[in-house]
């Protein structure tokens, strides 16, 4: 097996994160599923270093809380469950934003504008904009960032089924030049589209593994409460 390039140990929140331990390698593209409130957010937030609990994290070796600011700023990106916009900054500087850790220099600002589809919006403010609109527009800042590792919460709400397909495009495209992506969504059937899948269940990890592997109907039926059947579903992809 690789050597992992994310390395979680113990890492412990109160009730809402306990003892999960995993290593993820280069280029992986990672999904989290869980139930409502099983620790998805807590775990990417702790992984991002927003918030502060028990245990380990190591990012190429190094201990993460210990890799200076700015070059953890480089390293990994974070994009949350929220799209709220506080104020009218338009498009185009907040997509600029991702570039902070690299002196605001402004690469791949064009191709992330571009990669999310929001160029013609490029010079309006975020607060006008819908919220699908305003969650690429924060996609495009994470992608920016030029980060390795990426840690996307539920990156394709409000997304419309044509744009949601891009992500995974665009997610299974920066895992192929080498980054580590960990996001967390609730569509089972997009999960199997990931090389590997982390089940949460009340702050503990109960599954982690290939999603064919994992996403079993009695795991499924055990942590979702739904009966699942092996039957394909409807099947959308890009043209
Ligand atoms: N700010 C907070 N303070 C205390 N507890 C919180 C806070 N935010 C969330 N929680 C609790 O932590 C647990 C995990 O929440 P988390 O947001 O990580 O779940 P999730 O798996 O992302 O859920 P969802 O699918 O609903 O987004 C839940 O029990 C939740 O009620």
């Amino acid at each position: 097996m690789l050597t992992p390039v994310l390395e979680a140990e113990g890492l412990t929140l109160g009730t809402r994160l306990r003892d999960v331990s995993f290593g993820l390698g280069a280029g992986r593209m990672v999904a989290v599923v869980g139930p409502n409130g099983a620790g998805k957010s807590t775990l990417l937030q702790v992984l991002a270093g927003l918030l502060h609990g028990h245990g380990r994290i190591r990012w190429q070796g190094r201990d993460l809380a210990r890799i200076p600011f700015l070059e953890r700023g480089r390293s990994l990106s974070w994009l949350g469950q929220e799209s709220h916009a506080e104020f009218a900054f338009p498009v185009r500087e907040v997509v600029a934003q991702g570039r902070h850790a690299w002196g605001d220099d402004g690469q791949g600002v064009e191709a992330a504008l571009d990669a999310l589809d929001i160029r013609h919006l490029e010079a309006r403010p975020i607060t006008e904009l819908s919220g699908g609109e305003r969650r690429r527009v924060f996609l495009a800042r994470a992608l920016a960032t030029g980060a390795p590792l990426q840690l996307w919460d539920e990156p394709a709400a409000n997304l419309d089924v044509r744009h949601a397909l891009e992500v995974l495009r665009l997610a299974r495209d920066l895992a192929g030049a080498g980054s580590t992506l960990l996001v967390s969504l609730h569509d089972l059937r997009t999960a199997f589209r990931f090389d590997e899948v982390m089940v949460l269940d009340q702050g503990r990890m109960v599954g982690f593994g290939p999603p064919e592997a994992i996403l079993t109907p009695g795991l499924i039926g055990s942590v979702f409460r739904v009966k699942a059947s092996p039957a394909q579903g409807l099947a959308l992809e890009l043209p």
